[in-house]
Formats: C-alpha cells, sequence, structure tokens
C-alpha cells in the first residue's frame, strides 16, 4: 500500500509557519500583510472557497478584504477595481477568483493586476520569470504539489515526471517547476497516449478534471502520484483524477482527494501574500 501524502497537515504546518512569520512582519514593520479577493457574481463553488480563503486569511493573522461584485459587471468597472486595490498601500495580495463571468475577458483582468500583488502568479510577468527560471510570484496550486513532493521524500532530480494537463494556472507552471528541479518532464494532454507515457512516470502529476481518468493499472510501480483534480460525483461525493483504489496498490506514495492538493493551494497563497507585503521575490 502507498504511503498517504498528508496534504491537510503539511498545509497547517505551512500556515502556521506562515503565522509565526506575521509576527515578526509585526513586530518588524508595524502593520499586517492585507489580501483582497474579487469575486464576481455568485457561482456557489466559488463562494465556497473564497471562504476558505478569508478564513485562513484571518487565522494567519493578516487583514482580508472579499470584494463581491455584481455578475453583470462590466469588464471596465471591474478593470477600474482592480486598478484601485494596485494602488491601495494596505493591500499586498490580490486574488481574482476564477471563473469570471463570460462577458469578461479573464486574460485582460488577471493581466491589469500589478505582478508584485498578484498571489496567485498568474499575470505574464510571472509566468516569464517562471520560464526564464528567475524568482517571481509562483502559481499556488503548484508549489504546493512541490512541497508535498518534498515531503513525501520525493527529490524530482534526475527523474521522469509526467504531468497530465497544460493549463496554464497548473500543468504548464507544474512542469516548469519540476524541470527547474532537474526532473525529465513530459506533458500530456487529449492527444497523447496517456497509458503509455504515465507507465513511465515515476512521478506524476495530473491535474485535467476528469474523474478517474487515469488508471492504477497504468502506473510504474513505486511511483509517487499527486492528483490535483478535484471533480464532485452526483452522489456529492469528491473523487480526483486518478483512480485511487487500484492506484495506491502501485504506487508508494500517493495524495488523497479530498486532503491533498487542495488544502496546499489556501497555504501557499498565505506564504505568496507575506511573501509580496515583505516586498516580493
Ligand atoms: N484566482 C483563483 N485562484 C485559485 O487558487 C483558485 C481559483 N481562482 N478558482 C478556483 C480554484 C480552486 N481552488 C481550490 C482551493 C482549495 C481547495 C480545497 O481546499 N479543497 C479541499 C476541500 C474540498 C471540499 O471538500 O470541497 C480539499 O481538497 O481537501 C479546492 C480548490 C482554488 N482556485
Amino acid at each position: 500500500m502507498a504511503q498517504l501524502i498528508d496534504g491537510k497537515a503539511v498545509a497547517a504546518r505551512v500556515r502556521a509557519e506562515v503565522q509565526a512569520d506575521v509576527e515578526r512582519f509585526k513586530a518588524a514593520r508595524g502593520g499586517v500583510p492585507g489580501l483582497a479577493v474579487v469575486r464576481v457574481g455568485e457561482d456557489p463553488a466559488s463562494k465556497i472557497y473564497v471562504t476558505g480563503k478569508k478564513k485562513a486569511a484571518e487565522e494567519v493573522g493578516f487583514r482580508s478584504w472579499e470584494h463581491h461584485l455584481r455578475e453583470d459587471i462590466s469588464q471596465e468597472a471591474l478593470l477600474v477595481r482592480v486598478r484601485q486595490l494596485n494602488e491601495d498601500a494596505s493591500v499586498h495580495g490580490i486574488l481574482v477568483q476564477l471563473p469570471l463571468p463570460k462577458h469578461i475577458d479573464a486574460e485582460r483582468v488577471i493581466s491589469a493586476v500589478s505582478p508584485a500583488k498578484d498571489v496567485d502568479g498568474f499575470h505574464p510577468v510571472n509566468a516569464g520569470l517562471l520560464s526564464l527560471g528567475q524568482p517571481g510570484m509562483r502559481p499556488c496550486t503548484p508549489l504546493g504539489a512541490m512541497r508535498l513532493l518534498e515531503e513525501a521524500g520525493c527529490a524530482p532530480a534526475g527523474k521522469r515526471a509526467v504531468v497530465v494537463g497544460r493549463s496554464n494556472i497548473v500543468g504548464k507552471p507544474m512542469a516548469l517547476m519540476l524541470l527547474q528541479a532537474d526532473a525529465t518532464v513530459t506533458v500530456c494532454h487529449r492527444k497523447s497516449d496517456l497509458p503509455r507515457e504515465v507507465a513511465q512516470a515515476d512521478i506524476l502529476v495530473v491535474a485535467v478534471g476528469v474523474p478517474e481518468l487515469i488508471q492504477g493499472e497504468w502506473l510504474k510501480p513505486g511511483a509517487v502520484v499527486i492528483d490535483v483534480g478535484m471533480n464532485r460525483k452526483p452522489d456529492g461525493k469528491l473523487v480526483g483524477d486518478v483512480a485511487f483504489q487500484a492506484a495506491s496498490q502501485r504506487a508508494s506514495a500517493i495524495t488523497p482527494v479530498p486532503g491533498g492538493v487542495g488544502p496546499m493551494t489556501i497555504a501557499m497563497l498565505m506564504r505568496n501574500t507575506l511573501l509580496a507585503a515583505s516586498g516580493g521575490v
């Protein structure tokens, strides 16, 4: 049986580290780090996630604000709000919750956030810095996944890493972080021969949003599996992108869903906000 990588426990540790650093920050600087979360419309999942982020922010000792805007807000009015937050010295981190309504151009909104306050690491400047291997704000989910590999005692250097999914928010930055850590990286997508690629993976990271897409039998015995997927089944149960039962028979370590990568995303958002408040990277 595989070792279970307890993201919930690691995330609690990361948040405790941030909380201790906030105390030092207060002593040295007077104020506290501030995180502004912008939520547009009534997406029920977004509402739950934003509540979780605000709660975590308050627990570690940040100030936090939720800017809840109407579903029918214009693109221009949303951009104005983002620019106001850029100018606000008490706000160190800005997160615009995705997805945005269809009439909004998400890329333009992300690009409007000051790169120094872009605690999601989604701004083109930060994406560029990551691809160049230079310091910058890094996306929270891949950052959390890297930390979980470390916690599992898995050093990427020299290993074959396979990333399934090529999104700008998880797959691509994940592949770049693994590459920077000296893994040999393959990125898979819908045209890939998945069973064949997955069989090569010492490290497998899956972020596609298809319930139990990856069959346990495909895995290389001893692989370390990071499952970023979060899929709600009709019965309300959450499942990942990896068929967990069969996978845990072959893997040496695996993240559960829930309780794996999800809590790490929020913990790393706290770390990024502290970093932004401390003057960045
Ligand atoms: N600008 C932006 N930044 C984001 O980081 C962002 C976003 N938009 N839009 C939505 C996704 C999703 N996301 C999650 C964070 C934590 C959990 C999490 O903590 N999940 C728990 C509980 C899940 C449950 O029980 O519902 C778990 O996996 O154990 C999940 C999902 C951040 N996102």
